[in-house]
């Protein structure tokens, strides 16, 4: 990504709103940390900005947030030593070598050594140190005068009240809130006023500030600088401060006993080469996921004073540093869903279903919501603005809501009362909630599934039958259906001889079911009814799927490399429940199917050279209403059987491509639809005398 997106403004008016919006945001998110932006979000306004006041530097407004240390919306009125500004962006390896090649020609010389560290994403903190001993602390406000938050000495882990030696000094750093500070403080404020903080760095930036909260807050402070503190400017300390290189003073700082990042994963390191810097980055940004704490990129400085000194400042930024900007990881999108699956060891999870937001590279539709204790912790409701975080490999996480973009809609969100998969009791005893059948809920779940009306077809097998069975130790899975002896049913409860009869008479006769049906009766992700069919159409036998690797799989329509990935270890692990419905003489071939091999020529597949003479060859068929006539009695997935056995392929929806329309009794849009395109449509019992010859 070179050109990094931007909010286009189309006119002054949108300039203007742009800039009153970036500015508010601004102060919301460096004060009391309730931004109604995510940074994403603020900064393509900003770029938008400055693309605007590129083109049109007539209509600048002096409020503008452009080229200003913390966007102009903060101010304080304790004066920094020296100013604490922002930091220069590059987005890209170029981008950092332009950089690089900037600042050495501005000295003319080659900088022999860089310093690489992470860049803390929290609010940045002047710590005032006299005679070793805490005595301020200041925030960066504009860059020239911060805000006293000395109140909050004290509640700083990593800031100590006094330092290992009876220095005077200031050190710079950030101060930030690790996961389980955000936790505690999340916490504690629900506790107080029922909400929560978005995410950690804004929970830092309130709990800076706050004066008179009844509650307290730990936070972290990592120092990433140190400077002489006036009146003792003069002295030993200072001398030193002045000609030691960056990576020395850093040292010196853990030395006082002020944390710093080298005790991280992520820790600073001394790079002499661009290369060295380059990979220094990538070891970041592939640590990020895992740290306890938010970066949002890598700061690349100058290491030695000399450079930096002659490098200069800018007026909102140094010229001898840049941040190396890491993607957002966190984006406020919309909670719109939570769903609740049952794992294979019977644990039930919330999923949140978001409205889709890109993230860190790839659209996030779903996020994990931990358990229902974490939901109710966090407050969230259904509707909700929910911080989403995600970096890298890491399954994506709703943070918290952001509660002061609630409109009032907001539901709350109901928790089952019984397992969703199979319908038992929930052990609600821990945090994580667990189907009282552990592991056999998924097992019931699928025998459930398996005798299904659109898959084995077995009538008379209820949930409770088959949990009478399960417990009484007589089937495990559904495979054990087919072995269950009379006198094993005879001996359930409520179990008479009449029923007893029909039920091995339907099990039996589910042993004919087509290929197809076995197949879908398996439950293997992502092959339901239609793609069962398919596959089964497309290989005519058990073997020949068992047999297929991903690449084989992928001929099938519809199948792609993600999904043929995900079919093939599911079935090769399922290997004895097929074994064991083979050995039962369940069907295991389609019928219809003509092998490639052995139809006219050597065609490519089964349907279309191989059996030219089916009524709907080729044919993309939709069904809609209520059947009549000799169909009335046939599912929607029977209607698609047969049109699939009669060589068409069935399709929920109307398009310029459908050849035909099933329109039964009380046909409505699709109907509509298939008038307005031209698409063919024929009544039920035209459809039936079409395929005569398959009822
Ligand atoms: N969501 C919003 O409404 C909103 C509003 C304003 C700003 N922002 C965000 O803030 C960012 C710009 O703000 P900024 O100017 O405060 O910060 P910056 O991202 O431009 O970087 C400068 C800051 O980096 C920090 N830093 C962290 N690690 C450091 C290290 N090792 N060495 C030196 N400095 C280090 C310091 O606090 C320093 O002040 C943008 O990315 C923007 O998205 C968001
Ligand atoms: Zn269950």
């Amino acid at each position: 990504m070179t050109d990094a997106p931007l909010t286009a403004l189309a006119d002054q008016g949108e300039y203007a709103e742009a800039v009153q919006l970036a500015v508010s945001a601004a102060a919301a998110y460096y004060g009391a940390g309730d931004s109604t932006l995510d940074d994403d979000a603020y900064d393509r306004l900003v770029r938008g900005i400055e693309a605007y006041e590129a083109a049109h530097p007539e209509h600048v407004l002096p409020e503008s947030p452009t080229g200003k240390v913390a966007g102009g919306a903060v101010t304080g009125d304790v004066p920094h030593t020296v100013p604490m500004l922002s930091l220069d962006n590059v987005f890209s390896a170029e981008g950092l070598t332009t950089w690089i090649a900037g600042v050495e020609r501005r000295l003319g010389r080659p900088v022999e050594h860089w310093s690489v560290e992470p860049k803390l994403d929290g609010l940045a903190v002047s710590a005032r140190y006299r005679n070793g001993r805490l005595a301020q602390l200041v925030t960066r406000g504009d860059g020239t005068a911060g805000e006293d938050v000395s109140h909050a000495i004290g509640t700083v882990l990593g800031l100590p009240e006094r330092l290992a030696e009876p220095v005077t000094v200031e050190i710079r750093g950030e101060v930030m809130m690790t996961a389980a500070q955000f936790g505690a403080a999340c916490d504690k404020r629900r506790a107080h006023d029922g909400t929560t903080f978005a995410n950690p760095r804004s929970a830092a930036a309130g709990t800076l500030r706050a004066k008179d909260r009844p509650y307290v807050c730990e936070t972290t402070f990592f120092g990433y600088g140190a400077l002489p503190l006036p009146p003792d400017d003069r002295g030993e300390l200072a001398v030193r401060l002045r000609e030691l290189p960056h990576s020395a003073i850093m040292e010196l700082v853990a030395e006082l006993g002020v944390r710093t990042t080298a005790a991280t994963p992520v820790a600073g390191i001394v790079a002499d080469s661009a290369e060295r810097i380059l990979s220094r980055v990538e070891e970041i940004a592939a640590a990020r996921a895992e740290l306890p704490f938010g970066i949002d990129g890598i700061v690349i400085k100058a290491d030695s004073a000399a450079d930096q000194a002659e490098a200069g400042f800018g007026t909102r930024a140094p010229r001898w540093a840049v941040a190396y900007k890491l993607p957002a990881t966190e984006k406020i999108t919309r909670l719109l869903r939570v769903e609740w699956n049952v794992g294979r060891t019977g644990v039930i999870a919330p999923r949140a279903e978001l409205e889709p937001v890109e993230l860190d590279g790839s659209v996030v539709k779903y996020a994990t919501l931990h358990n229902p204790a974490d939901i109710a912790r966090r407050g969230l409701m259904l509707g909700d603005s929910v911080t989403v975080y995600k970096a890298g490999d890491v399954i994506p996480r709703v943070e918290a809501p952001v509660t002061h973009l609630r409109t009032g809609e907001e539901e709350e969100i109901v928790f089952p009362d019984v397992c969703p998969s199979c319908g038992s009791e929930i052990d609600k005893s821990q945090e994580r909630w667990r189907c009282v059948r552990g592991r056999d809920c998924k097992a019931l779940a699928s025998i459930e599934y398996a005798v299904g009306r659109d898959q084995l077809d077995i009538e008379g097998l209820g949930r409770n039958r088959i949990v009478q069975m399960m417990e009484a130790g007589f089937v495990a899975d559904f495979g054990d259906l087919f072995s269950l002896t009379r006198d094993q049913l005879l001996s359930l409860e409520r179990m008479g001889e009449t029923s007893t009869d029909n039920l091995l008479a339907a099990i039996e006769r589910a042993k004919a079911q087509p290929l197809s049906r076995v197949l879908c009766a398996l439950g293997v992700q992502g092959t339901g009814r239609s793609m069962s069919r398919r596959i089964a159409r497309h290989f005519g036998t058990m073997e020949a799927i068992r047999a297929a690797d991903a690449e084989a799989l992928q001929e099938v329509e519809g199948i792609g490399p993600e999904k043929a990935r995900l079919i093939v270890p599911e079935l090769a692990q399922i290997a004895p429940l097929i074994d064991k419905l083979v050995a039962a003489g369940v069907t295991m071939t389609e019928p219809g199917f003509t092998p490639p091999g052995e139809a006219a020529g050597p065609s490519e597949s089964a349907g279309s050279a191989g059996t030219p003479a089916l009524p709907l060859a080729g044919m993309s068929v939709v069904v809609t209403g209520a059947m009549t006539g000799p169909l009335a009695e046939y599912s929607r997935n029977q209607m698609n059987e047969l049109i699939e056995k009669a060589g068409g392929r069935a399709s929920s929806s109307v398009s310029a491509s459908t050849s035909l329309l099933v329109a039964g009794e009380k046909a409505g849009s699709k109907k509509a639809k298939a008038d307005k395109l031209g698409v063919q449509v024929t009544t039920p019992e035209e459809f039936a005398k079409l395929v005569a010859a398959l009822l």
